[in-house]
């Protein structure tokens, strides 16, 4: 397993070991021994989603129970989006964004204080991610996709949006994160 600090150095870039034999392949998702050292969350819900190309979920984030995530595909390819909104943070506002499909296997870690967001570039993209805390409706906020201050260079245009991720909040009124609280 190999792990890569991006360009916001605590989001990092997973490869995990991928074992292909004339049966198929395995690889692990997930072992809290490993990936103790890519983060100290503990793991508390484990989500799943379909969707089909051209499909936009994001840029979001709880606030009353903030979200560290690890992200996996288990089919298609994504493009996965991390925004840093821990104000004080030196990449605050920053985005950085990685392709994970069930070829390359990568797996993206996103702690707590980030907005998340992801398109589907592939015909399907099926996507399981671990969360940190649990999903509390009244707690998510979204930020807009295609904000123009965050400017997040997407790889697709005229996403099909959720209509509550299309009508979101715009980065500038959006609330953050405390640095030091998260
Ligand atoms: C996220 C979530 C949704 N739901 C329900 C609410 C709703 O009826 C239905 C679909 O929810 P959404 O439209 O919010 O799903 P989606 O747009 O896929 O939301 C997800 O987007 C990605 C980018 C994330 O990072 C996640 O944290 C989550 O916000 O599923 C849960 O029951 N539990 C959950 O944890």
């Amino acid at each position: 397993m190999k792990i890569t600090a991006t360009a916001i150095p605590e989001v990092k870039l997973i490869e995990p070991r991928v074992f292909r034999d004339e049966r198929g392949e395995f690889f692990e998702t997930f072992r809290a021994d490993r990936y103790r050292e890519v983060t100290s969350v503990d793991f508390m819900q484990d989500n799943c989603s379909r969707s089909k190309r051209g499909v936009l979920r994001g840029l979001h984030y709880q606030i009353e129970n903030p979200q560290a995530k690890l992200v996996t595909v288990l089919h298609g390819e994504i493009y996965d989006v991390a925004v840093d909104i821990r104000q004080g943070s030196p990449t605050f506002g920053q985005w950085v964004a990685e392709y994970l499909s069930d070829e390359n296997r990568k797996q993206l870690y996103l702690p707590v204080g980030f907005a998340h967001g992801f398109c589907v570039v592939s015909e399907r993209a099926e996507v399981i991610y671990k969360c940190s805390d649990f999903y509390n409706p009244q707690g998510e906020r979204t930020i807009q996709w295609d904000d123009p201050q965050l400017a997040v260079e997407w790889p697709i245009g005229s996403p099909i949006l959720s209509p509550k991720d299309a009508v979101a909040l715009s980065f500038a009124e959006a609330p953050y994160f405390e640095m030091n609280v998260v």
